[in-house]
């Protein structure tokens, strides 16, 4: 193991790496954040504390109430308070989040912490950037066209040269474009694909940038990174809605259990080889998709990796509905469109009538896939499907 880890370890580029630590205060709660996803020293820990009271926007209630149970399970490790009364709404909802994270270790709950902070400070710096209305973004984003009309938000992944494959980059600029989305003034935000594919899933070189820490760190990193991202559809407050143009795979297959309407072409399929990858299930998709198509299909896909056509994902509910793909961008827009004009307020309560009850729980299973996902990444199994991979031995 030791051997293939060091092979792939001088194959992969070495990055810099950042990691000052920040924390944020806002007096009302009483919060307090950390930076990103390095070692968290005490000293990063009281800069962060500075950098927080610079903070210019509220983050929102959500974000402080994680950014308390991090720095709780941070400090004092798992929740051992009494729970207080349902009638003592905030200290319930703060008791809540930090019961959520369960026997999380301490040294997690910190760098969590920490990239939560760093994730607030860039997605702050960019809604202050960000206009609403058409256009927005277009400059911004490296592998994101993003735009608003119609009352809609729309980000397309825009690498289709590899196959829309998310970078690393590309992570954090999704997380960006959501969180803008988010508080823009558009009802409907909707997440398709550029070219002949929707997405090929997790860009496999994202592994070959290892940080000075190594591949433990790297993979320490990337499960922090993977939480945050998934995070950002749990926490997604209007009705977001994929519309997949082409194949998809990974990563881009298991979020779609947190997306609220998918439209599929028939060209489109299916697929999360995980197993065939060394990797185990992400997204959510452990419990969603149990929930969604019953557990026997569901370990057909997750487990056994098999992949769907289009109408096999309609008919186990993974996909709202199948258009022939000469027709179907203008269908779906034309639908879209008629949607988009629906009162804003009442889709948004709608969705969080639906969705609320179950968000602590997904919460909950996020951060134990991308803990179980940190091992598998230094599996031999995951290190040979990779290597295999990147050295064009190997193709879905
Ligand atoms: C880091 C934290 C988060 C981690 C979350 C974990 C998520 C898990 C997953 O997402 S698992 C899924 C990973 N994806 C794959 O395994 C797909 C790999 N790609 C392929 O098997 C094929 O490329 C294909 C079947 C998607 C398409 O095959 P096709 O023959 O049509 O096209 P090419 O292979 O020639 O692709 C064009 C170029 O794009 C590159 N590329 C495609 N997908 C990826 C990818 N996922 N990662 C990196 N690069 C990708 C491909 O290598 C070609 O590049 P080249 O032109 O330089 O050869």
């Amino acid at each position: 193991m030791a051997g293939v880890a060091g092979r792939l370890a001088r194959r992969w580029c070495r990055s810099a790496v950042r990691s000052p630590l920040q924390v944020i205060s806002f007096p009302s709660l009483q919060l307090h954040l950390s930076g990103t996803a390095m070692r968290a020293s005490q000293e990063d820990f009281e800069s962060a504390m500075n950098q927080v009271k610079l903070l210019k926007k509220d983050p929102g209630n959500e974000v402080k109430l994680r950014l308390y149970a991090l720095y709780k399970q941070a400090t004092e490790g798992p929740c051992n308070m009494p729970k207080p009364g349902v009638f003592d709404f905030i200290n319930k909802a703060k008791w809540d989040a930090w019961n959520a994270l369960g026997s999380l270790p301490k040294e997690t709950a910190r760098q969590n912490y920490v990239d939560l902070v760093s994730s607030l400070t860039s997605s702050s710096e960019s809604s202050t950037q960000v206009k609403p209305g058409a256009d927005r973004g277009q400059q911004e984003y490296e592998n994101l066209v993003v735009t608003s009309e119609d009352g809609i938000t729309k980000i397309m992944f825009n690498r289709p040269t590899r196959k829309n494959a998310i970078s690393t980059q590309m992570y954090q600029e999704i997380m960006l474009a959501l969180k803008a989305a988010s508080k823009d003034d558009s009802t409907i935000t909707v997440v398709t694909g550029n070219g002949d594919y929707y997405c090929s899933g997790n860009d496999l070189a994202n592994f070959t940038d290892i940080p000075p820490g190594g591949v433990e760190e790297k993979a320490k990193q990337s499960a922090i990174m993977l939480r945050d991202f998934v995070g950002t559809f749990i926490d997604f407050p209007k009705p977001l809605v994929a519309v997949v143009n082409g194949p998809a795979v990974g990563i881009s297959v298991t979020i779609l259990g947190l997306f609220d309407a998918v439209y599929a072409s028939d060209r489109a399929t299916f697929h999360t080889p995980f197993s065939h990858l060394g990797l185990s299930p992400e997204g959510c998709a452990s419990y969603t998709f149990p929930k969604i198509m019953g557990p026997a299909k569901a370990t057909e896909m997750l487990i056994f990796g098999k992949k769907l056509t289009a109408g096999e994902a309609c008919a186990q509910g993974l996909v709202t509905e199948v258009f022939p793909d000469s027709t179907f961008q203008k269908e779906v827009w034309t639908r879209l469109k008629a949607y988009s004009k629906l009162p804003p307020n009442s889709m948004r309560i709608s969705k969080q009538v639906i969705r609320n009850m179950e968000k602590e729980k997904l919460h909950a299973v996020n951060a134990e896939e991308s803990s179980v996902l940190q091992e598998r990444w230094l599996s031999d199994e995951c290190i040979n499907a990779t290597m295999n991979f990147l050295s064009k031995k190997a193709k879905l």
